[in-house]
């Protein structure tokens, strides 16, 4: 039995005043204790959520890390860093990173590599374009990330590492793959995992995301292998959140 697991990810949004507002309002409401929830926010305002999540069973994320632990990487932070500030979870390999800044499959897997060791809970995002889509390859770009990101990964990292599928042309877009076509790339992730760890690929915890909102959180969850989403925009309305937390 996987608990489910939903993780807003806040992006480039709110000061840590509006930060605080945003936790206090979510803190109002009564949260369904049985699904594992996080905020990944900024990291100008780590620590004052931090404290802020206290008593509370809500999990803190981060959006990014280098690799290292220490050094000359102007503008980075490291796994250390995060660890010291109580950061529980770590996006590694989110789209805009891949697309915007350079990332790699290659940095991808040093990163969860480097979180593991610091005891950061990596979620690994993975996902096609809408070009890789319409002409059919997206399980071969989908398998190849995840190929990569778990080169040298160990079995026993599995329990401690979650997959995020977000098909790039569905992120902020409106647009959501359908329930059972995410189902069907969610099942063809587990089974690539499968190939490389066998039976433990039915531990590792995946989810979707791209324009989930409360309207269509029931139908994705009711699916067999969707164990949650990744949450962008509707994460920074605290009723919507509460609302897919609670689904
Ligand atoms: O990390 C979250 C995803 O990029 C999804 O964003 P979205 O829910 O705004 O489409």
């Amino acid at each position: 039995m996987r608990t489910p697991i939903i993780a807003g990810n806040w992006k480039m949004n709110n000061t840590i005043k509006e930060a605080l507002e945003l936790i206090e309002e979510i803190k109002s409401y009564e949260l369904n204790k049985d699904v594992e929830a996080i905020v990944c926010v900024p990291f100008t305002c780590l620590s004052d959520v931090k404290k802020s999540l206290e008593n509370t069973e809500i999990k803190l994320g981060a959006q990014n890390i280098h690799w290292e632990e220490n050094g000359a990487f102007t503008g980075e932070i490291s796994p250390k860093m995060l660890n010291e500030m109580g950061v529980d979870y770590v996006i590694i390999g989110h789209s805009e990173r891949r697309q915007y800044f350079n990332e790699t499959d290659e940095t991808v897997n040093k990163k969860i590599k480097s979180s593991l060791n610091h005891g950061l809970k990596p979620i690994v995002c993975v996902g096609e374009t809408l070009d890789e889509r319409e002409s059919g390859i997206e399980n071969d770009i989908v398998k190849k990330q995840i190929n990569k990101a778990f080169e040298g990964i160990e079995e026993k990292d599995l329990d401690n590492i979650v997959i995020a599928y977000e098909p790039i042309w569905a992120i902020g877009t409106g647009k959501t793959a359908s329930a059972s076509d995410a189902n069907n790339m969610l099942g063809f992730i587990r089974e690539t995992i499968g190939q490389k760890y066998g039976e433990k690929k039915d531990h590792i915890r995946i989810q979707y995301g791209g324009s989930v909102k409360p309207s269509n959180i029931k139908e994705l969850m009711d699916k067999e292998e969707i164990d949650g989403a990744l949450v962008g925009g509707a994460s920074l309305v605290a009723k919507d959140f509460v609302d897919l937390i609670n689904f």
